[in-house]
């Protein structure tokens, strides 16, 4: 991928901002007030302190005390208005960048979501998404902030001295811009690493607990381990990188703050000796100065957090930039499904070398009972793949009913076609859900007798909760057969005019297989069924057998 500059990314982030324009604005407003009143109190005390000592100057000493209690209570409704507000607008965003990353997964899933890391992806959804709402809570609002809160006390000080003005600018320039701006590129990579780093060590573990009896079995405990540690150490490593470098820039954003008040103090007893300024409008002058650092050093602060949230948003952006494999047709249209055919269809993967499919022809009926055999490697799920619009064909086309494929809307394509795959995932819901995924909104009467014709109410029957037992209370005890059964009882309520079934019944014993694939037979004589499958027990059903081989499909029976 390529690596975004940090001001395109948080151009970008910005633009997300665009609903909540208004809110923002009010944010700000809040912010700018709070400060403004904050350092009113401390500049109020000080007036009040000069009127003791040279009688009213600016104002009364009652005045500047009433000036400091209103400020005071303004200072607090002010400041919860702002983090309110901020708030409101954070959580907002997460919400709308959130719905914007699942709507992307689904246009990519299936083809571009095989293969990827399952741990990247649950720390882009949790933690990456979390952590942009540091950028939109606790940055774009502070940045603007600190803008107009600072431009505003470097014109009160230039008015009590053009010289405190231009120092104070100076001063608010070099924290709140120099030091954040050359901070955040220096820490960026380390920021990027560790965010890679994080994700790679969550896809670590959770590859680590799918594959626990695998590593048990052959005794590779110790190699985990001794790789998890090494991960946990490079984590660490860039970690204590980021909060090296924080540490460092908090100090020197101290001790560039005391050297500024040091210079005001100068100041001070310059211009109050040689007759510039009285005693009070020295004092405020230094007060203000010693109060009004805090949005720049908020600025400040930001360039450490930046790192993580612009690597967070970097991954975001790519993953929202990622090109679907195949370009869904939106709609709905109302598909027969009388002939699905291969015409001439040329394929090789995306990042493949060789072609899987070479000038393929094959042209299947409505009720014809299809099987595909070849050796294993050899591109029989591929065939799959294209006639359910994974992906594209290179050349030639996949139609329907003279149509091609790729002006299908995708949905009506999904209610037509079923797949029953060799692995059938199982949600931790009950048994009866787990089946309606196939028809969302089946009776339960529905529900079982798809079960009965897959075989498996029996085993369900056995069942604690019967269809209400959860996944999720078996522990894991439910067989590859018994999963398989349950993946076909959910094709069978779906109930869509092409059935594929890719080994079917590759897990089932010749018992279960013979009461599988009469079910199949019998309930399916008007569907289109395609199937893929090495035993010929299973093919026997079919009344077309193609082989794959050489790129193409020969027929054998
Ligand atoms: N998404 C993909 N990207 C690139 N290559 C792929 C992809 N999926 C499969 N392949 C490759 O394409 C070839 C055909 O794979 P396919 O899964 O269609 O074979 P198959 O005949 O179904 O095998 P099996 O009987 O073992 O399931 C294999 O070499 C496989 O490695």
């Amino acid at each position: 991928m390529q690596r975004q500059s940090g001001f395109s990314i948080m151009k970008r982030l910005i633009l997300e901002l665009k609903p909540l324009i208004f809110v923002m604005l009010i944010t700000i407003t809040m912010g700018v007030l709070g400060f403004l009143a904050a350092i009113a109190i401390a500049s109020f005390a000080a007036v009040a302190l000069g009127t003791i000592v040279e009688g009213p100057t600016i104002v009364t000493f009652q005045a500047a005390i009433i000036i400091m209690v209103v400020c005071a209570v303004s200072r607090g409704l002010l400041r919860y208005a702002e983090q309110l507000s901020g708030h409101y607008i954070a959580f907002k965003i997460l919400y709308l960048l959130r719905d914007k990353i699942f709507t992307k997964l689904r246009t990519l899933a299936p083809a571009k979501l095989e293969g990827k890391d399952k741990g990247n992806l649950i720390s882009l959804i949790t933690s990456d998404i979390e952590l942009l709402e540091v950028f939109y809570a606790h940055t774009i609002a502070p940045i603007a902030i600190a803008l107009l809160t600072n431009s505003m006390i470097a014109i009160i000080l230039y008015f009590i001295h053009p010289a405190y003005g231009f120092v104070a600018a100076a001063y608010f320039i070099l924290v709140g811009v120099i030091v954040p701006y050359v901070s955040s590129i220096l820490v960026k990579t380390a920021g990027v690493n560790y965010r890679q780093a994080f994700a790679s060590s969550n896809q670590y573990i959770l590859d680590s607990l799918r594959g626990l009896k695998e590593i048990l079995l052959f005794n590779q405990g110790q190699e985990r381990l001794a790789a998890l540690n090494e991960q946990s150490n490079q984590l660490n490593k860039s970690v204590r990188k980021i909060k090296d470098h924080e540490g460092f820039v908090t100090g020197l954003t101290g001790v560039i703050i005391t050297s500024a008040m040091l210079v005001f103090v100068g100041m001070g007893f310059y211009f109050y000796t040689t007759g510039q300024l009285s005693l009070t409008l020295v004092l405020v002058a230094l007060v203000i100065i010693a109060s009004s650092f805090g949005p720049v050093v908020a600025l400040s602060n930001l360039s450490n957090t930046l790192a993580h949230t612009f690597a967070c948003a970097q991954r975001l952006f790519d993953l929202l930039d990622e090109e679907p494999q195949v370009t869904e047709v939106e709609g709905m249209a109302t598909v027969e499904m009388n002939e699905l055919a291969f015409d001439q269809v040329t394929f090789t993967y995306p990042n493949g070398k060789t072609p899987i499919f070479n000038e393929a022809s094959v042209s299947i009926k409505k009720g014809d009972k299809l099987a595909l055999i070849g050796p294993s490697g050899i591109g029989k799920s591929t065939f799959i793949k294209l006639l359910m619009r994974y992906f594209d064909v290179e050349k030639g086309c996949v139609e329907i009913d003279g149509t091609n494929i790729s002006e299908i809307p995708t949905a009506s394509l999904r209610t037509k076609q079923t797949l029953v795959s060799q692995e059938t995932y199982l949600f931790n819901d009950t048994i009866a859900n787990n089946i309606k995924i196939g028809k969302a909104d089946a009776t339960l009467e529905e529900v079982i007798e798809a079960a009965k014709k897959a075989s498996i109410h029996e085993f369900i029957e056995t069942l604690p909760n019967g269809y209400e037992t959860k996944v999720g209370e078996l522990g894991g005890m439910v067989s590859s057969g018994e999963k398989q059964r349950l993946g076909l009882a959910r094709a069978f309520l779906h109930d869509g005019d092409v059935l594929i079934l890719d080994e079917p019944t590759s897990n089932l014993d010749a018992l279960n297989e013979g009461s599988i694939l009469k079910s199949i037979n019998d309930y399916n004589k008007d569907k289109t069924i395609v199937m893929i499958s090495h035993r010929k027990s299973t093919t026997a059903i079919c009344d077309q057998v193609y082989k794959l081989e050489n790129q193409t499909l020969i027929l054998q029976k």
